[in-house]
């Protein structure tokens, strides 16, 4: 560009230069006719002109001055010097002279100027004085020469600014961009670059919207089914291979006498998990618990599952008698149990169950590795079990999105604070992509938590925390269930089979009113507070004793545990007081069922009974309330739900109690017992409705949905630090 702007010049500077010169010779000749006026007018008066040719030479020394020529009045030439040129004329001189002055010959451009001199003695004559323009040519070539060198340096200059400029600025650009990924306000970055702003506002935008598409593409609220959830894993995450990593395992195998027995768990983690991972198939590492567990495995510790439709693998990790101990019953169950469910019991933490617990979680970290099919997997860490495995397969694949979903509420920062090994924990758990809490208030716990006790940088209107140069989404995920299909609920008992099985059991009759507990024999779950306010009813209302009874299912779990133990005696003793004291011949108020039921009695359970009852004193969600919701397709039945458990978040239409207040929790029963079949139909649809759309494919589809666009952002971070280093 330069270049050009220099030659477009050079014509220009040549005419000026002409110009001047002109002017110049012009006033030169008009000096030396001056001179030599007198002169040259005695010379001619003296019709000697041949005496002028001393004062001529001497005037011509003057290099520029090239010839004279002296002309008569009349235009006859006079006299000339040696160079004039022959084949111009006194006429033709003064012709040139009076337009612009300059001829061409075969010496080169010459300026011709005539000045007319008058003696004082009346004598007159024309002096021709002729000037070489040579020099101009030279001194413009000179100019032409110096103009094309000066813009050269000038345009290397202008060069090597822009290239400083442009590589401080590119600098700028990508450490913004950066930030932009990592969520970072770019504020301050703003102020340093002010030029690069719009740039950085158009990236941001750019991220915003690509971000957004996914959102909408996969937001919850439009129905999620298996195909669904498998196509996205399929599109959006190029079909990872995915891994899940829990305590429980979904199948466990028993030893019945010298049988084996296949069990399904009573766990709201399996219930949730199982139909994602037959979904989108992948393997499930899970400590195999059961006595006949390693007789169904391969070398590699392997079974294909369910076994009758296989799906997925599962991998079983074993673990020692004494880990097992230490790391699930003492830890996880005496220490974190407690510690996260304001149930008033006392967390125990022990020294010999801490080394166990980071054991096992070392354990299960390198079945993760050794399981991965690829450097960045999919991996899914679930629980209270596994709060350190996440950092410790961050440190050995540094690449994988790891999901972490903690099933239990998590309390605030004062509570978790008695826990001796608070900080690692925390450090464990931040080393997951993406964690995942069932409400916004356990994720704004934990984020409390955090802020008290790690130097971490929180942003809370992105949910981040930032740790150790990493950044984890801290995000509700509220669990749900399957939502049965079509042919499944087709294969359900009938309404009336099950009311009618369910009270020919009891030996009532059929309009005898039932309410159904079914949970796991846990001291989280308000069982006793559920019974008092039966008792309280009766007490209230003694026209339902003989009419009412309370089913209570309560599956034996974490028996080996004291607090367990106490707590199952506790509960059977006040069952049977409360059955003593409003016995009526056959007739029990309650029903306790102490053992484990398989799916379709659970179904069947809630399909017999006029009103489920979740009183828990502390849930993280509660699925059992949303099964009862998903069996209940004649639209009827009332949920009496405790505002405590998460589910409560999101089934507006339940009846809420609060377990802790008896009389309410009676009288709230009273009220479901007389609750017209128009309000419970209405309720009943409202609940229906929302558990189907807010099914656990929506659960999972959220999950992986962020996962995506995470994975998106490190893809997109990870070129733009490589463009960096290129540009380096
Ligand atoms: O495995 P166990 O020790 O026998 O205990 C059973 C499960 O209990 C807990 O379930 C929690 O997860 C549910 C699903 O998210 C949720 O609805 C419920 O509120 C929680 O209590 C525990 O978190 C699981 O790990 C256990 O498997
Ligand atoms: O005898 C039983 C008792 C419970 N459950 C199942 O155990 C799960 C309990 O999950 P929830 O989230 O309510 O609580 P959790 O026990 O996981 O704390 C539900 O799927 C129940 O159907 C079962 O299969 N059999």
């Amino acid at each position: 560009m330069l270049l050009i702007a220099a030659l477009m010049a050079i014509p220009l500077i040549d005419n000026m230069t002409t110009h001047w010169v002109t002017r110049d010779l012009n006033m030169r000749a008009s000096v030396i006719s001056t001179a030599l006026s007198d002169s040259i007018a005695e010379a001619v008066q003296a019709n000697r002109p041949q005496q002028l040719d001393p004062l001529f030479k001497r005037t011509l020394r003057d290099e520029k001055l090239m010839a004279i020529a002296i002309c008569g009045a009349d235009g006859e030439m006079l006299h000339r010097t040696e160079e004039f040129p022959a084949t111009l004329d006194c006429n033709e001189a003064q012709t040139i002279a009076e337009h612009d002055a300059r001829i061409l010959l075969k010496q080169g451009t010459i300026h011709v100027a005539v000045r007319r001199l008058e003696s004082e003695r009346g004598g007159v004559a024309n002096m021709i004085l002729l000037h070489d323009m040579g020099f101009i040519e030279r001194r413009s070539q000179t100019v032409r020469t110096y103009l094309v060198l000066i813009f050269a340096a000038l345009g290397a200059v202008i060069s090597i600014t822009a290239l400083l400029v442009a590589h401080l600025s590119w600098r700028n650009w990508v450490s913004s961009v950066k930030a932009i990924l990592q969520g970072e306000s770019l504020e301050s970055r703003r102020a340093g670059a002010p030029e690069l702003a719009p740039l950085q506002g158009d990236v941001r935008k750019m991220l915003r919207q690509l971000e957004d598409e996914h959102r909408r593409a996969h937001a919850i609220g439009d129905e999620w089914n298996a195909v669904r959830l498998r196509a996205m894993l399929k599109s959006d995450l190029r079909d990872e291979h995915l891994i899940v990593v829990s305590n429980r395992e979904p199948y466990i195998h028993e030893r019945h006498g010298t049988q084996v027995a296949l069990v399904r768990p009573a766990s709201g983690l399996v219930t949730a998990l199982e139909p994602i991972m037959r979904a989108c198939s992948g393997t499930w590492i899970a400590h195999g618990s059961g006595a006949a567990d390693r007789e169904q495995v391969d070398s590699h510790d392997h079974l294909l599952v369910p076994p009758h439709q296989p799906a997925y693998t599962l991998r079983r990790l074993w673990l020692s008698k004494a880990d097992e101990v230490g790391y699930y019953s003492g830890f996880s169950n005496e220490g974190l149990w407690p510690l996260c469910h304001i149930a008033h019991v006392r967390p125990v933490f022990r020294q010999s169950d801490w080394e166990c617990y980071k054991r096992v979680n070392r354990a299960f970290a390198d079945a993760v590795v050794a399981e991965a099919r690829s450097e960045d997997p999919l991996v899914l860490v679930q629980d209270f079990h596994l709060a350190l495995a996440p950092r410790m397969i961050r440190e050995r694949l540094p690449n994988a999105t790891i999901i972490s979903f903690w099933h239990i509420p998590w309390p605030n920062p004062e509570s978790f604070g008695i826990c001796p090994w608070r900080e690692e924990l925390l450090h464990g758990m931040l080393g997951s992509t993406i964690l995942g809490f069932h409400t916004r208030f356990h994720c704004k716990n934990f984020m409390e938590t955090v802020d008290r006790f790690l130097e971490t940088r929180i942003e809370q209107e992105h949910s981040t925390v930032s740790f150790l140069g990493e950044q984890t989404l801290v995000e509700s995920y509220p669990i749900s269930i399957h939502w049965p299909s079509d042919e499944e609920r087709a294969a359900w008992p009938s309404l009336a089979q099950c009311r009618n099985s369910l009270r020919d059991r009891l030996g009532v009759t059929p309009d005898h009113l039932v309410a159904l507990g079914l949970d796991r024999f846990d001291y989280t779950k308000g069982i006793v507070e559920r019974m008092q306010a039966v008792e309280r009813l009766l007490e209230k209302h003694p026209e339902f004793i003989g009419r009412f009874t309370l089913v209570q299912v309560a599956a034996p779990t974490r028996g080996e545990l004291t607090e367990y133990q106490t707590f199952r005696n506790r509960l059977e003793a006040l069952a049977s007081q409360i059955n003593r004291r409003f016995t009526r011949g056959n007739y029990q108020p309650i029903h306790l069922i102490v053992e484990h039921q398989e799916t379709e009695e659970v179904t069947s359970l809630y399909r017999a009974a006029d009103i489920c009852l979740v009183t828990s004193i502390h849930d993280g969600m509660n699925l059992v309330c949303k099964e009862f919701i998903a069996a209940r397709d004649d639209e009827h039945g009332v949920l009496i739900l405790s505002q405590f458990a998460g589910a409560s978040r999101e089934l507006s239409e339940a009846l809420h109690i609060n377990p802790y207040h008896v009389e309410e929790t009676a009288d709230t029963l009273l009220a479901a017992i007389n609750m017209p079949r128009v309000e419970q139909r209405e309720r009943m649809q409202s609940l229906r409705s929302i558990v189907r759309e807010h099914n656990v494919y929506g659960w999972a589809g959220a999950m992986l949905a962020d996962a995506a666009r995470l994975r998106l952002r490190s893809r997109v971070q990870a070129r733009v630090q490589s463009h960096r280093k290129r540009a380096n």
